[in-house]
């Protein structure tokens, strides 16, 4: 007979890594299911950096943050590795901007410390940008860099070291729901009382024959990296924080590679992530490269105005960018957590912890309304935000 896991947990991601480790540590026999060997670059979480920060429009966002940098610090003890780097972050936009006061309004909320900056403050303090006489800036003090690849691979280092196990190379190509689930993978057959699918961008691959098609959208975002005209200019060294614009651009200061500042636009074309590059993915990056090559020129006069590396990414987008974490309607063992938005990195920590309450039939420690499945079921399509 087939042994019967606790939880399965589907893609090995930040998110089902995160969620693998919060429920290995909490004593449930975990199996962590991955396609593609580890590591590899083809979903949402490679790359050697993710902006961490407290500055959010959405105040359920900003309260989370407040658990997830504990988190964080203690995987970095617990492994002996640094994952985050503190430089700061600055929100810019025009006096006007809506999103600016929202941010603020939702960091007072959150009990998180922020400052203000006037236009003049803005130009005083950061010489090496160029914006309008009206543009002002929030900044955000525990804003950082996550070491993204590395946090990855700690997550799934402490999942090991509790006791859970790792099946790489192994796709998940059928799941029968049943008060016991069975999985049936390219290699192997398994049996789990819990199933969590953190599939990233295949979500709606894996979703859609268990009868459920959330408004998923996976999107290539080319990720850009701009050569400084002096090194350091833009360095946390010399006081350059986390970027971001309300006009959907954002960057990190040169760290992960020297020299070299990292800015992209946050959005792309929709594509099939087994076809991420192909003829619909390129065909929006030319746009998208020109585009951030005038952006450069005008407000970042210390970078080359042309991209020295280009890499690719995938976002999974909902419509209003809220997560979505929620048990299956109809097949109340079947997890899921997918549709993170471009901003789900800083926050996995929580992710995984709340998935792994509701996969031990715990009370989720925050109101989950923003992430259900049923938000769809309504005709009108909320807002997205940076
Ligand atoms: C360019 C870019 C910049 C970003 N910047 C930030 C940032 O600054 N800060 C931040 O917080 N977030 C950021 N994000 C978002 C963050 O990286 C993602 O939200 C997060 O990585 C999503 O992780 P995931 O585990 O859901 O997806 P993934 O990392 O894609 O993991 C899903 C895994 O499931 C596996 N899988 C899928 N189907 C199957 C199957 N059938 N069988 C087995 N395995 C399967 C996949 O192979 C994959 O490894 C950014 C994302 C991108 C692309
Ligand atoms: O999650 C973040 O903090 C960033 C904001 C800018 C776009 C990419 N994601």
């Amino acid at each position: 007979m087939a042994e019967v896991w606790d939880a399965v947990v589907v893609g090995a991601g930040i998110e089902g890594s995160a969620t693998a480790f919060h429920l290995a540590k909490n004593g449930c026999k975990t199996l962590l299911i991955e396609q593609f060997p580890l590591p590899h670059s083809r979903g949402s979480s490679h790359g050697a950096s993710r902006i961490i920060r407290k500055a959010y429009v959405q105040q359920h966002y900003a309260r989370m943050m407040n658990e997830a940098y504990p988190i964080w610090e203690q995987v970095e003890r617990e492994t002996g590795t640094q994952l985050y780097i503190k430089t700061g972050g600055m929100l810019v936009g025009p006096g006007s901007s809506q999103e600016l006061a929202e941010t603020e309004r939702s960091l007072s909320g959150a009990g998180s410390e922020f400052e203000r900056l006037s236009s003049d403050d803005l130009k005083l303090r950061f010489p090496n940008l160029s914006f309008p006489a009206d543009y002002r800036a929030v900044l955000d003090p525990e804003a950082g860099v996550l070491k993204a690849d590395k946090a990855l691979r700690c997550f799934q280092d402490l999942f090991v070291k509790y006791g859970g196990r790792i099946h790489d190379e192994e796709k998940v190509v059928r799941i029968d729901p049943g008060d016991v689930v069975t999985l049936h993978t390219s290699k192997s057959m398994y049996k789990t009382r819990k199933l969590l699918l953190l599939p990233g961008p295949w979500a709606g691959k894996l979703l859609g024959p268990l009868g459920l098609h959330p408004p998923l959208k996976p999107t290539r975002v080319s990720v850009l990296y701009w050569r400084e005209k002096g090194p350091g200019t833009y360095s946390p060294k010399k006081g350059f924080p986390i970027f971001m614009d309300a006009a959907h651009v954002y960057a990190l200061p040169s760290l992960e590679y020297p020299g070299i500042f990292k800015l992209c636009y946050h959005s792309g074309p929709v594509i099939d992530p087994d076809d991420r590059d192909g003829v619909a993915g390129s065909r929006g990056n030319q746009e998208i490269v020109r585009m951030m090559c005038d952006y450069v020129r005008k407000h970042f006069p210390g970078l080359e105005s042309v991209p020295a590396i280009q890499e690719s990414c995938i976002y999974t987008n909902t419509p209003d960018e809220d997560f979505i974490l929620d048990r299956h309607p109809q097949y109340r063992n079947i997890i899921i957590g997918a549709g993170f938005s471009g901003h789900g990195f800083k926050l996995a920590p929580v992710v995984g912890k709340l998935l792994c309450e509701l996969a031990m039939d715990k009370q989720p420690s925050y109101d989950m309304t923003p992430f259900s499945l049923n938000r769809f079921n309504n005709t009108a399509t909320p807002q997205a935000k940076l």
